[in-house]
Formats: C-alpha cells, structure tokens, sequence
C-alpha cells in the first residue's frame, strides 16, 4: 500500500484496484472542466470590465489571479498586468510527441486553434518524446494530421506552414533532468526574454507521469510566468494511487498548476446537457424517478487496440471509459441545480452525485472481450491477436452496468452504462427513457409492446451530433393510425459550421482560462 513516505518515482507507484471515485472533484472552469482533489485550493469568479467589456478572471482562493500562478514563486503567484500579457509568450510542449494522442487529437486541436486566431500572438509548440526526431521529422510526422474546418478552407496550406514554422522538437529522456535542462533552453532561446508561460501535456503513459513533472518542476519551469501541465487519465487505478499521484505531483506543482481534464466534457453535446436541461423549462420538472425509467450511457466504438494493448491492458475498459467519461457525464446529468455555473457550485452538485451512489455490486456488471471475426472478406482480429496485447489475457474490452443514485430524485432509476470497443458501430449516446404514459388513451393503436410507444431523449454526442425527442404523433389521414417520430436538432443542419474538436476547447481553456471566450460573447 501506499504510504505517505513512499518516494515518489514511476516504480514506486503502487497501483491497487477499487474505485477511485471518492477522492476526487470535478471544478468546472466556465468551458471545461477539471478534477481536483477534496483539499485543493478553492476557486471563484469575479466580474471585472475590461476596456469596456465585462470579463471573467477566475481567482484562486489565495487571492491571486491563477492564470499568474508561477512554479518558482510556490505558488502564491504573482499578478500579471494587460502589458505584461501583450508582451507575453506562450510554449506549449507536448510530452510523448511521437504517440498516438499526440498525432491524432493534440497536434490537431493546437492547429485549429491557430487556425482561428484562438492562440495568442506569441507562441510556440515544442514536442518532446523518446524517439530520436529533428524539427524537420516532426513538421512531417504531424503535417499529415492537420486538418481545415471543412467550411474554411481558405489560406489553409499557408496556415498550416505558419504553424509547422512555430513546431519544434527536443528527443530526451522522461526522468532525466538534463533533458529537460536542454528543453528549457530551447525555450528560453524562442521566449526571447519575454514575460513566458509553459503549458506542458503529458500525453504519455501515466506510470512516467511524476518523473516528468519532476523534471519540469527542477528544470524547465517558468522563471517569470506560470507553468501548467495537463495530465488526463488514468489518474491512477484507485482511491489510493489517485491520492498518491496527487501526493506527488503536488511536490513539485501546486494544485492551481495541475489541469486534470477529461476530454468528454469537451465535447459539444456535453456541454450542451446543462444548457438543455436548466435553460428550457420544459424538460426540469420531468428529469427525475417521477418521469424517467432509466438513462443509458452508451459508448461503443467500430475499432480494437490497435496497438495501444500495452496500455490498455493494465487498465481494461471500465477505467478506460466508464469511470472517467461516462461516469462524468452520469454526474452533470444527475445534479441538481448548481448554485450558479461557477466552477465550485457545479463541482460540488457533482460531488453529492457521486457520495449518493450505490456501490456497485457483481451482480449488476457484466463484462466481455472482443474476439476475431471475418466480415466481408475482411478479418478483424481478436483482441489478443494485438501484439501489444499479453498473451491468454482476460482485460474486459466490454462492460455494462447498472448504477443507482440513492437520493430523493434517482431512487430506483437505473442509470445503465454500456462501453465497448471492435463493437459494430462508432457512437456515444445519452438516452433518456420516459415512463408509460399512465392509462393511454391509445394503448390500442400501441399494440401489446408499450415500450415502443414512450417517449426517449437522446443526445447523440458523436458522430452526426444531434439532440432528438420521440414522440408519438397521428399519421395524416381519415383513420387514426399512431407513428413515432423524432422531433431532431441535427447539428450539421442547424449549424453548418464544423464543431471544434474537445481538446480545442481543453487546451484553450487550459491557457486562456476562458478569458477570450467570455470577451467575446
Ligand atoms: N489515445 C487516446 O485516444 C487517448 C489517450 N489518453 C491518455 O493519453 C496518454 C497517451 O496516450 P497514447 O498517445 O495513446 O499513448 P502511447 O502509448 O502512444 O504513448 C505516447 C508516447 O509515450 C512514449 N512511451 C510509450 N510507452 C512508454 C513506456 N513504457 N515508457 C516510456 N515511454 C513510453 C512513446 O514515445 P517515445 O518512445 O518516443 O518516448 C509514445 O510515443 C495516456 O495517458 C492515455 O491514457 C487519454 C485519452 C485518449
Ligand atoms: O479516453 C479515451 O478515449 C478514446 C475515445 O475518444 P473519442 O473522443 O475519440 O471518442 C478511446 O479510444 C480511448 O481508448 C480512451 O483512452
């Protein structure tokens, strides 16, 4: 077990399973969100006009602005003027480079970003990673991944230049701290002494989380601006190695520093949940026992490992999916109304959600593992036919459970999670199903299946996002047939517009806070 003073390095954490859950809280930072642990420093929001625009600056509960908080100030952070911000730099690096989140969602959003005038005025991307590469070799390992909203496709080639011009690489070691010293050079080298902020995103195997963050602690910190990593999951396999990260992260960053993301409440239809729910009034006074028989959360994706065995592995797909996403998602759907949408008064509606739970019993969970099959000619391998994969292993790759909110609004609505990977089709989908309506009218026209004819909410979070209600209606005529049919807010039609992808909205808030966001609205 892990002890308070177990030394804090990748081979000492100890990873035991259970859950996880109650060590944790989520801060919602006005577009995304974070989870921090219960003692953490308390943030809040004051209102402010700057040159003539109401704006949002979220203060750590020390009273300083968090976006001034700097490592080697120990985290009291400092205050940072308009001026200081125009002449400030911005070096984003993103650690495990050469990996498979890296080329698919970081180096991408960081391009749209760009792409829309979203980063600031001086920055620059340094990836950092094992693999031996120069600048060159990155520009093309990530080039192919860069992507133009499909509707502004104008001076795309020229922006994507732009933005391998700002691209950088370093190869080094995760836990030597002369690399890192390297790095810290290099940045300096492009700060060109101006006022500068580090981000770093580890995206790379947890078990190197602490090395690196030690070694971006003692050597490639900020001097005069703040520094901030991001770390996504798994945050540990349980209550104990999730504490005993935070305990050693927190040697070397405060907890203003760390950004603990889940990239699900990024997404479009995610943030839309709480919109829909407390701005219609249609929906609150039904979203309860009173009205709604059971909610799914469902998450399946068309592909299997696929090389990532070797992380997978250790984890199987209740950490992967279910305790972070869909059980993040599970909490912004169950709360109650927040105090307000301040980070702390959502956190702690989310919170009473999760104290509320039932534990999960064996009996309510089943689990499964994909195997091979042919389809059309084409054959799809088991999931221990991956080579990353250990051989003869039994990591669930499927789940599905029923979970219970004990509280006066959830008694007794199963709240049924489903999660799966080489599963038929690609989806995440929230459904809502409603009761019977009580002594129907039209139970005849129904036939004997009454579950064909209620009611179901569904937020289609990806793909072809969409908000749709089932109804039942009569078919136009002279007799009285019934049909059921979808009252459906397709995105793509209402919104021709692309949807930003979640880490854009992650790492945007995770620099700005927010700040240009609220500007502009
Ligand atoms: N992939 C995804 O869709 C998602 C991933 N995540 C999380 O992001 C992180 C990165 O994921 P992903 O990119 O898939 O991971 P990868 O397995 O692709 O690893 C990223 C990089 O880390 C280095 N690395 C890999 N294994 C080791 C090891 N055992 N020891 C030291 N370095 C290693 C490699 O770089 P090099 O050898 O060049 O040093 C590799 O390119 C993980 O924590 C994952 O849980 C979160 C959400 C989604
Ligand atoms: O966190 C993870 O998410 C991805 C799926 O993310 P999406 O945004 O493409 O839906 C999943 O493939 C991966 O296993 C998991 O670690």
């Amino acid at each position: 077990m892990a002890t308070n003073s177990s030394p804090c390095s990748s081979s000492s954490t100890n990873f035991l399973p259970s859950s996880y859950i109650k060590n944790e809280k989520t801060v919602l930072f006005s577009r995304f969100v974070v989870t921090v642990p219960r003692k953490s420093t308390g943030v809040t929001q004051i209102h402010s006009r700057v040159q003539g625009r109401k704006c949002s600056h979220i203060k750590s509960s020390n009273g300083h602005p968090l976006n001034a908080v700097s490592l080697k100030d120990d985290g009291k952070g400092i205050p940072v003027s308009e001026a200081e911000k125009e002449e400030s730099t911005l070096s984003i690096t993103v650690v495990g480079a050469s990996g498979d989140l890296a080329k698919k969602k970081i180096f991408p959003a960081l391009f749209a970003l760009f792409y829309e005038d979203w980063l600031p005025e001086n920055f620059t991307v340094f990836g950092y990673a094992r693999t031996k590469l120069n600048d060159e070799e990155l520009r093309n390992m990530i080039s192919g991944t860069l992507t133009c909203r499909v509707n502004q496709r104008e001076n795309c080639e020229d922006k994507m230049d732009q933005f391998l011009k700002r691209c950088f690489y370093h190869a080094g070691q995760y836990d030597s701290e002369g690399d890192f010293s390297e790095l810290d050079s290099k940045l300096k080298e492009k700060e060109a002494g101006k006022v500068s902020n580090r981000l770093f995103y580890l995206s790379i195997p947890p078990n190197i989380f602490v090395d690196v963050v030690r070694s971006v602690g003692l050597r490639a910190s900020s001097l005069n601006g703040w520094t901030r990593v991001i770390v996504e999951k798994p945050f540990g396999r349980d209550s104990e190695s999730s504490g005993e990260l935070t305990r050693c992260l927190k040697q070397y960053l405060t907890e203003d520093q760390i950004f603990r993301i889940d990239h699900y409440l990024g997404k479009e239809l995610v943030e839309n949940l709480s919109v829909l729910r407390f701005s219609n009034l249609v929906f609150e006074p039904l979203w309860s026992r009173d009205y709604i028989r059971n909610v799914q959360l469902i998450f399946s994706e068309d592909f299997g490992t696929e090389g990532r065995g070797g992380y997978f592995d250790n984890y199987g797909i209740i950490r992967d999916i279910m305790q972070n996403h869909l059980l993040q998602i599970l909490a912004l759907f169950a709360m109650e109304t927040p105090v307000s949408l301040d980070a702390e008064d959502v956190r702690n509606e989310k919170v009473k959600v999760l104290r509320s739970m039932k534990p999960l019993k064996l009996g309510d969970v089943i689990v499964g593992q994909y195997k091979g099959h042919s389809k059309s000619g084409r054959s799809h391998p088991a999931y221990t036919d991956d080579p990353t994969v250990p051989k003869g292993s039994l990591t669930p790759t499927f789940a599905a459970a029923a979970l219970f909110i004990n509280n006066a609004r959830w008694d007794g609505v199963p709240f049924l999670m489903k999660a799966g990977k080489a599963l038929h089709t690609r989806r995440a989908e929230i459904r809502v199903q409603f009761r019977h309506v009580p002594g129907n009218l039209y139970k005849r026209n129904f036939g004997t299946d009454l579950d064909m004819a209620t009611n179901e909410l569904v937020l289609r979070v990806q793909p072809d996002e969409a908000i749709y209600l089932r109804i039942n209606n009569k078919v136009p005529g002279l007799g009285m047939r019934l049909d059921r049919s979808d009252l459906n807010l397709l995105y793509s039609a209402r919104y021709p517009r692309e949807i930003p992808d979640a880490y854009e909205r992650l790492l945007f808030g995770c620099h700005s806070r927010g700040e240009k966001v609220v500007y502009q609205k």
